[in-house]
């Protein structure tokens, strides 16, 4: 056993007991207005625009540093339900540093100073910003085992080194990641809800099965004991030096296509690397056939996501009996006995989801599907070719993100679009093109979702997936223009 005297967990608050122990309210009456300010501010905040009304903690452990000295920084992890109108309340992880004086160089990761309760007088900070809090984190990690309600966990042959320098990633992303030297990278969800997340839970089985698609997990910890099943909190990964994200490659091989920059190779080679990963997760994890009534509900949940767009978005409205035809679709043909295997995908497929490694070509990253769908959902099987539409949408993206309306825009979408099919076709042995009604619906419910996202955070990105759908309202002439390009 390894010596873990510098781990003092303080309190460890059950669901049951959340309201009545004194050392929750303690906690609560310290966090509880600093916290009112300064969660609406963090990009992963999804309860945005909504007041707080109150919060619950469901779990309160603290990290010490074993060379600790009165002035030394610990670490207070919590779980805190956080109570907004008209919904249940959303679990997320905070990891707050607790210091007497912060030092200059952590002002940004100010929190605030404690006034009354448990930690009276305490200077609090988001703890990952200290590099002294980091290490302290992957110190924990390096050694399986339970500290109250914390569960650290690790692959058999994992060999976690000391002393790797912690760097805080400043990647735009919906959760919060820590990068160790070159080494691993750390990531930490905030949203949490009970169960195995995917993105543990599927690059852990592909990392076992071999595939080089993915970045290994070599540790991860969870919440035990506060829900039915552990929640995931953390998963730490391999880190892939020098990777490069396939959007920022797709930006700079549209704005260079002019200069004849070519980018086909890599959408052809994303095709084959998502193939790969499809063919993994099939033989790993478990497949179903989905037959009539279970289309009938797909196809009812896309029309019901449409209606609640046209609601929020208005422009759409003139658009929704072509959305709808694509749904209907989709119901004819389960009704005409048509069936679609379904499996474990990624879920929410683009290209920022896609990094290109020196060593390794593509590897697809963040399998946690996306992230405002419940994991009950996300967990369950559905048609890979929801991940197709998802890259082709992408695609699309990136070709009008200087011009929407632009003819040239639609040629380099066409023509990288084919391509990414043309790889997944070659080595999954099944051509996309050949389920039309499914590819049309799910990208008509990618694009829609897209409306509501680009209009709630970017509203000058609206017409990109405008464009898209009054494309997708007049369905015959692109796919016959894909299915040209792709077929010998
Ligand atoms: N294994 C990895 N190696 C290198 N960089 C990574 C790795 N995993 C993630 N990243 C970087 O971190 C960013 C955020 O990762 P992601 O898993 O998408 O987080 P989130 O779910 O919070 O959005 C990615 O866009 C990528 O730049
Ligand atoms: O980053 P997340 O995985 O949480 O996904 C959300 O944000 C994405 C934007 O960052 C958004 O993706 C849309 O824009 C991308 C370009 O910025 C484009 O490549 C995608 O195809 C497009 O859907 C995604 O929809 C949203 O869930």
């Amino acid at each position: 056993m390894s010596d873990t005297s510098w781990l003092r967990p303080i309190t460890t608050v059950t669901s049951a007991a959340r309201a009545s122990a004194p050392e929750a309210s303690g906690l609560l009456r310290s966090l509880t207005p600093l916290l009112r300010e300064w969660l609406p501010r963090q990009r992963w905040f999804a309860g945005k625009g909504r007041p707080i009304t109150g919060f619950g903690l469901v779990c309160a452990t603290e990290l010490l540093p074993a060379d600790g000295g009165a002035d030394a920084p610990a670490l207070l992890h919590l779980l805190l339900d956080v109570h907004q109108p008209d919904c249940p309340p959303d679990c997320y992880q905070l990891l707050v540093g607790t210091r007497e004086l912060l030092p200059p160089a952590l002002a940004s990761a100010l929190i605030g100073r404690a006034v009354g309760g448990r930690l009276d007088g305490l200077t609090l900070y988001e703890g990952l910003h200290d590099p002294r809090l980091a290490t302290l984190l992957l110190e924990r990690m390096r050694t399986s085992g339970s500290d109250g309600h914390l569960r650290f966990s690790a692959e058999p042959d994992a060999v976690i080194p000391s002393g790797l320098a912690p760097r805080l990633s400043v990647a735009e992303q919906s959760n919060s990641s820590v990068i160790y030297g070159d080494t691993f990278i750390l990531k930490l969800f905030r949203r949490i809800s009970p169960g195995c997340n995917p993105d543990l839970e599927l690059s852990l089985a592909l990392a076992r099965v071999g595939s080089a698609r993915v970045a290994a997990p070599v540790a991860w910890f969870e919440a035990t004991g506060l829900h039915e099943e552990p929640a995931t909190l953390g998963v730490l990964q391999r880190y892939l030096p020098g990777s490069s994200d396939g959007w920022e490659l797709a930006l700079r091989a549209v704005d260079g296509a002019v200069a004849g920059a070519d980018f086909t190779d890599h959408a052809r080679a994303l095709g084959r690397a998502t193939a790969e990963v499809h063919t993994a997760l099939a033989d790993a994890l478990p497949t179903t056939l989905l037959r009539r009534p279970q289309i009938q509900r797909l196809a009812t949940s896309m029309a019901e996501r449409l209606d609640a767009t046209v609601a929020a978005v208005p422009a759409l409205a003139p658009y929704r009996t072509g959305l709808l035809d694509a749904f209907r679709d989709l119901v004819t043909f389960g009704s005409d006995g048509g069936t679609v295997r379904a499996q474990r995908i990624h879920g929410d497929l683009h290209l920022g989801q896609a990094l290109w490694t020196p060593a390794q070509g593509w590897v697809l990253i963040d399998f946690e599907g996306e992230p405002a769908r419940p994991l009950t959902e996300r967990r369950r099987p559905h048609s890979p070719v929801q991940d197709v539409a998802g890259m082709l949408r992408s695609f699309d993206y990136a070709a009008r993100h200087r011009d929407p309306a632009s003819p040239y825009a639609a040629e380099w979408a066409d023509r990288h679009r084919a391509a990414f099919v043309a790889g997944y076709a070659e080595r999954s042995g099944s051509d996309p093109n050949d389920s039309p009604v499914l590819l049309r619906a799910y990208e008509t419910d990618k694009a829609v979702y897209e409306v509501v996202y680009e209009a709630r955070h970017r509203p000058d990105w609206l017409p990109i997936p405008m464009a898209a759908i009054e494309r997708l309202c007049r369905p015959a002439a692109p796919f016959a223009r894909l299915s040209r390009r792709t077929r010998p």
